[in-house]
């Protein structure tokens, strides 16, 4: 007999749709399945036809829509009604109706659900999943049955649960999926249950497990260990209450850990895209520090992390990055040393290194700075031009001076509010003075400056301004607190964003303000103009 492979079976569409605020239309169901079959899932689970009818109608569209490579579509429903012939349950037909190569039955296997919840005997039960996976084999369909509350069902009553798994399994079905539907197994109980299972009867077993303990991946990975080969799982672990098990975290274990090949191994290299895309796709994006395909995964805020990483990635990490499509990042800030300010440097393009004395300014200014309220972190430009201020010795030679702004906010007679501007630049010792109204005093400054410097720099044109936020810093000083404003903007198709710190929010705002226009202006060219840049030592 030909040796079985591995079964990575998807579950997103169905038991991921269980998750609170998850609703798929027909159209993004349609595109995660592409999305799930070019990373190279084995069965993609779509639905519940008869039961949803959105569901039906994404099994409709399916036949005509979906031109699967990898994956095979599985219909999912339950085993008939007790005392029905199943020949004539309208569910069942549903999922005949599917016309899907694969179903897979939910069906009891934990005594309590069968007498309270189907309110039936245990023989019936039995009898209910026989001819229905009878059924469904004799239409020509590859059945798979999932094992509802299998562990704390055998935990209850092992001979009942094992006498479900045969029943399943002489019925016809090609694997018996054992399901922690209530999460509450750990990895030992888990382990040892499927072992158990497989040395008593020899059926080939998949697992489902849900992470109401936080162990879903792990319980998953001790199935797999105690010889389960199919395994079930959901993009970002969506799914009901606390969700189901990871699948991008099960399928890279399983690829890079285990060794097996759950999805070719060049396709885990798509693994973060595809979290991106499905995140996109279902308006619920993954989690940011997720394993493996979280935008966090491989970012090194610590000192002492940079500088190891420094001579060698794996000294920090467990993985190389590449290999499920994401990338390392290092963060600059008061937690890092010159190692840090090295790498963030490097990947900037400044070939520095973490001796010179540019960058042992550098990081001291960061750690100075920030102990006053700046984060760098995630103000990429005005980090940046605080590097190049130090690479050119203190004094970087700015496009335009400042003398003066002010701002007045008026309410007028008839209750309008109105804000207005006006700053007073020099450039080349002649000076420029513009004035701008807005719908508050960031925007009527902002508004202020560039008429001012747009007319002399038309690469300000495109400036962008995407994000502001603002975040009060020691907040016990009721309204003198300081205030420290992050600004995002998007120019020449880059995202960065630049922060300011005062007491003032404005003054807060300006500083940020200011650093975006001279980060345009002094533009990549300033970077060659600037050289030499401090030189290895
Ligand atoms: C563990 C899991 O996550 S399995 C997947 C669960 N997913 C869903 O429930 C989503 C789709 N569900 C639905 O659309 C609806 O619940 C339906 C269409 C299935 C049923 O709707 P209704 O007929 O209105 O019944 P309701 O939802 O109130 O109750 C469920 C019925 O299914 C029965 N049932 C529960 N488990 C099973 C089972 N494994 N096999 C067969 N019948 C079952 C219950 O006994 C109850 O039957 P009753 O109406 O005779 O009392
Ligand atoms: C089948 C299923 O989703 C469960 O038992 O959790």
């Amino acid at each position: 007999m030909a040796e079985r492979r591995f079964q990575l079976y998807d579950t997103t569409l169905r038991d991921g749709t269980q998750q609170e605020g998850m609703v798929l239309t027909v159209e993004d169901k349609l595109a995660v399945a592409r999305r799930l079959d070019a990373f190279g899932v084995g069965f993609i689970e779509g639905g519940w036809p008869g039961a949803v009818p959105r569901d039906t109608e994404f099994f409709r569209r399916a036949r005509t829509e979906l031109d699967l490579r990898s994956a095979q579509l599985a219909a999912f429903g339950a085993t008939r009604k007790p005392g029905a012939l199943v020949s004539v349950d309208p569910q069942v037909r549903a999922l005949l109706a599917a016309d899907t190569p694969v179903v897979t039955l939910v069906a009891k296997s934990h005594p309590r659900h069968v007498e309270l919840a189907l309110r039936t005997t245990l023989a019936e039960n039995l009898a209910m999943i026989g001819s229905t996976v009878r059924h469904l084999v004799h239409a020509g369909r590859r059945v798979f049955v999932d094992a509802e509350h299998y562990f704390d069902g055998y935990r209850l009553n092992r001979e009942y649960a094992l006498e479900v798994v045969r029943t399943a399994a002489e019925a016809g079905a090609e694997t018996v999926v054992l399901c922690d539907t209530n999460g509450g197994s750990l990895p030992d109980e888990v382990r040892a249950v499927v072992g158990d299972t497989l040395q008593s009867t020899g059926i080939a077993l998949g697992i489902h497990c849900h992470d109401d303990t936080g162990c879903a991946v792990a319980n998953t990975l001790a199935a797999v260990d105690a010889g389960a080969d199919h395994v079930q799982g959901t993009a970002h672990g969506y799914g009901e209450r606390c969700g189901n098990a990871n699948l991008f975290t099960v399928t890279a274990n399983l690829v890079l850990k285990r060794g097996i090949e759950a999805v070719p191994v060049e396709r885990l290299r798509e693994a973060a895209g595809l979290g991106r895309a499905i995140g996109e796709l279902t308006g619920v994006p993954g989690h940011p520090a997720a394993p493996y395909v979280g935008a966090t995964a491989f970012v090194h805020k610590a000192g002492l992390h940079a500088s190891a990483l420094r001579v060698d990635p794996d000294l920090y990490q467990h993985t190389r990055p590449e290999l499920v499509g994401n990338e390392m990042r290092t963060l600059v800030s008061d937690l890092g040393g010159r190692s840090s300010i090295e790498l963030k440097a490097r990947s900037l393009g400044y070939p520095v290194t973490a001796g010179s004395n540019e960058v042992a300014r550098t990081a001291a200014r960061v750690k100075e700075l920030e102990n006053l309220g700046y984060a760098f972190e995630s103000a990429d430009a005005s980090f940046e031009l605080l590097l190049r201020e130090e690479l050119a010795g203190g004094s970087l030679a700015r496009p335009f001076e400042v003398e003066s702004w002010r701002v007045g906010v008026d309410r007028l007679p008839q209750g309008e509010v109105r804000t207005e501007a006006s700053v007073r630049l020099r450039v080349d010792g002649i000076p420029l003075i513009a004035s701008g109204e807005g719908n508050g005093p960031v925007n009527a400054l902002d508004r202020a400056l560039h008429k001012a410097l747009d007319p002399r720099f038309p690469e300000l044109a495109g400036l962008e301004l995407v994000d502001y936020q603002v975040r009060v810093l020691n907040a016990e000083a009721g309204s003198e607190a300081a205030a420290r404003v992050l600004i995002s903007y998007r120019h020449g198709g880059r995202c960065w964003a630049t922060v300011g710190v005062d007491e003032n929010m404005v003054a807060a705002s300006w500083r940020a303000l200011l650093d975006a226009v001279h980060f345009v202006l002094l533009g990549r060219e300033g970077t060659e103009r600037l050289a030499p840049v401090a030189a290895a030592s």
